[in-house]
């Protein structure tokens, strides 16, 4: 039985996670192989499918540290920015702490999924009129001057908790991949897998373990054409995506994210909105995986890069798909056109049945 991310790495953990452990058996997601992107690409993909975790994205991996911590230091309150996914999961992790949650989202662009799992967990949700940097600056404000504490993954036992994804790709191959593919937003995610793939490689905090990969991969990040402050080198003031949870203009880990790219050898790119939702439908409708927009950002990046002839033949590649489709799901009953797909409406009688389905 899988005892969640802060039981089943406690030694690589620090110590103040563990005093009262907050938890809802996150972690353990599955890593998947894909025949379908391996024989597109010519690489031998895998896909490390974190929409499995209890709240539907990886943010589970941080929050569960995240909140552990606080009810260690006896917090009552937390309070969170998010575009959608790190205030579904502190809303749920704060209910099973028994904490009251604050979560402050951009006017209109959270996804309905998230939006009911914050409310559902009775969340305080606040549509703030701004986009998701001015949520974030209003919060970290927020827990300076009052008794909340800040759950975002400006919170380092967020990226403690996330570098976990790292080493269960590490414990399931045997070694670090060559490359590991993601979405970059905010840029916890990158920071936080570089840490894990640098400490179990034995280097920085992972140099008191004995090391369990070989090596460190490459590190490709991948982000919204519209909102790609990290690929431009430079803030976007208005960032604009149909990948909701990447519609970040300032990211928070900016330098981070850019010592995972250089240390790495890799490279931070950007993928259109076009590319996106292509990737997300090879994904869902010949893969088997149904992820919301943003996560298939890393997989929309590989497919480009393959196009381009820059992906190295043979080369093992982990792919994060960082949310589940039912997240976002108004994205899988629209066609490429935007046109809505609407399901046949048809009697109940076999036979006309039979037809629609062409089987006669
Ligand atoms: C599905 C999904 N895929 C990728 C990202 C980018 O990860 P980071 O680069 O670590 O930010 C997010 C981020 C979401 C939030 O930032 C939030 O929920 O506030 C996400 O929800």
């Amino acid at each position: 039985q899988w005892r969640g991310v802060i039981a089943e790495y406690a030694d690589r953990l620090p110590a103040h996670v563990q005093e009262r452990v907050i938890t809802l058996g996150e972690g353990g997601t599955p890593l998947v192989p894909s025949p379908t992107l391996s024989q597109r690409t010519g690489a031998e993909v895998f896909l490390k499918v974190e929409g499995m975790n209890p709240t539907g994205s990886f943010k589970d991996r941080g929050m569960t540290t995240a909140m552990s911590a606080a009810a260690g230091r006896g917090a009552k309150a937390v309070v969170c920015a998010s575009t959608g996914n790190t205030s579904a999961s502190a809303a749920a992790y704060a209910t099973r702490a028994g904490m009251v949650c604050a979560v402050l989202v951009p006017d209109g662009k959270i996804a309905m999924g998230k939006l009911s799992q914050a409310i559902a967990h009775g969340a305080t949700l606040l549509q703030v009129d701004g986009n998701f940097d001015d949520c974030l600056i209003a919060a970290r404000k927020l827990a300076e001057a009052y008794p909340v504490e800040l759950v975002n993954s400006v919170n380092p036992d967020r990226i403690e908790g996330q570098k976990t994804g790292a080493f269960e790709i590490v414990d399931a191959l045997g070694d670090a991949p060559d490359i590991h593919v993601l979405p970059v937003g905010n840029a916890g995610n990158i920071t936080a897998y570089w840490r894990g793939y640098r400490e179990y490689a034995g280097l920085d905090a992972g140099a008191s373990h004995a090391a369990v990969a070989t090596r460190t991969p490459i590190m490709w990040g991948f982000q919204a054409a519209g909102a790609a402050p990290i690929v431009q080198g430079h803030p976007i003031d208005q960032p604009e995506t149909i990948a909701t949870a990447i519609r970040i203009g300032n990211p928070a880990s900016w330098p981070q994210a850019e010592e995972a790219r250089d240390v790495s050898g890799g490279l931070i790119e950007a993928v259109t909105d076009e590319q996106i939702l292509a990737a997300h439908r090879v994904l869902s409708a010949e893969v088997g995986i149904f992820v919301e927009p943003a996560s298939a950002s890393g997989v929309a990046g590989l497919l480009r890069l393959s196009d381009e002839g820059r992906v190295p033949a043979g080369a093992r590649i982990v792919i994060t798909v960082t949310g589940h489709g039912l997240k976002d799901p108004q994205w899988a009953l629209r066609t490429a056109d935007g046109s809505d797909v609407v399901p046949v409406r048809i009697s109940s009688d076999v036979v006309s049945i039979a037809t629609a389905l062409g089987l006669d």
